[in-house]
């Protein structure tokens, strides 16, 4: 599989590059970052999957998170795919949580969305192909984490292939989406009708019919402004209900933005380096 350098820079010892390739699953050009810290010279290290959330691209968190110096101490590689196709070719909406930008980590099934939204096969088939083919990551050392409707795709990745993804947390993932206006609208437009195929995208669904096999992190900001559209309650219910093993973390006075989240990523990217060895 071919890609294209974009950039290549020094970060904390290793190196942060932006890659490019001609996507199959998407039929459009993808932009993705892969950072590999200084242990990556010496051999495979574990790989921890970074997905972004509405509005983002690869970009947001590779320069906002602050990942780089942690993912560098504890010897283990960052990927941050984009959150959609995108081009001028490419169906889109008006609204910021449709279309390019916001794909929500599922295959489309409905037109016009079908041809290009393909973010779940991408993320987790295509992309994992390029980068274990062409980075010296381990695939037998994979987690995956995510903020907002990253953490959304984040924890419905891990609960579905939890024999991949061998650690996983979240930052404040769109927990139920089928019960929120951060779902409905785009689980009708890219999946239709059918509630089967939403509730296999819901992680609190997930959650309460089959959970993780090891432990969840989750860290929620207090303060978020987007509470009511996140949902944290359903997914904190259904860990209970599922007695799925964990931490749940309620954080004080914290909102929603990238503040929160580089608060809290040396405790994510030590939780996975920790469960992936
Ligand atoms: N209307 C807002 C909402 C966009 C926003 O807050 N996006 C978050 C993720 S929200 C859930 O997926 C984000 O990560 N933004 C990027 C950033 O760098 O902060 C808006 O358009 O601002």
């Amino acid at each position: 599989m071919k890609f294209e350098t974009v950039s290549e820079n020094r970060s904390f010892g290793g190196i942060q590059g932006v890659y490019r390739h001609q996507s199959e699953a998407t039929g459009t050009t993808m932009t993705f970052a892969v950072y590999l810290p200084p242990a990556a010279e010496h051999g495979k290290v574990p790989v921890l999957w970074y997905l972004s959330g509405l509005t983002c691209t690869h970009e947001n968190a590779m320069t906002k998170a602050g990942a780089q110096e942690w993912a560098a101490e504890y010897g283990i590689a960052l990927i941050f795919p984009d959150t959609s196709p995108r081009g001028e070719g490419v169906a889109d909406d008006e609204a910021y949580d449709l279309g390019q930008g916001a794909g929500f980590y599922v295959d489309a099934t409905q037109k016009p969305w079908a041809p290009h939204f393909r973010m779940w096969h991408y993320v987790t088939h295509e992309l994992p192909e390029l980068v274990f083919s062409n980075f010296p990551l381990d695939r037998e050392a994979q987690g995956i984490t995510g903020h907002s409707m990253g953490g959304h795709g984040a924890l419905t990745i891990a609960m579905t292939m939890p024999e991949r993804y061998r650690s996983v947390s979240a930052f404040a993932p769109i927990a139920n989406p089928s019960d929120s206006d951060w779902g409905r609208k785009q689980f009708t437009a890219y999946l239709g009708d059918d509630h089967a195929a939403w509730e296999s995208h819901d992680a609190s669904v997930l959650m309460r019919e089959r959970g993780y096999p090891g432990e969840v992190l989750i860290d929620q900001g207090a303060s978020d402004q987007f509470l009511d559209l996140l949902k944290p309650a359903s997914l904190a219910q259904a860990m209970i209900e599922r007695r799925q093993p964990g931490e749940f973390r309620m954080q004080k006075g914290y909102d929603h933005s990238y503040f929160f989240v580089q608060t809290f990523v040396a405790d994510h990217i030590r939780w996975h380096a920790e469960r992936l060895g």
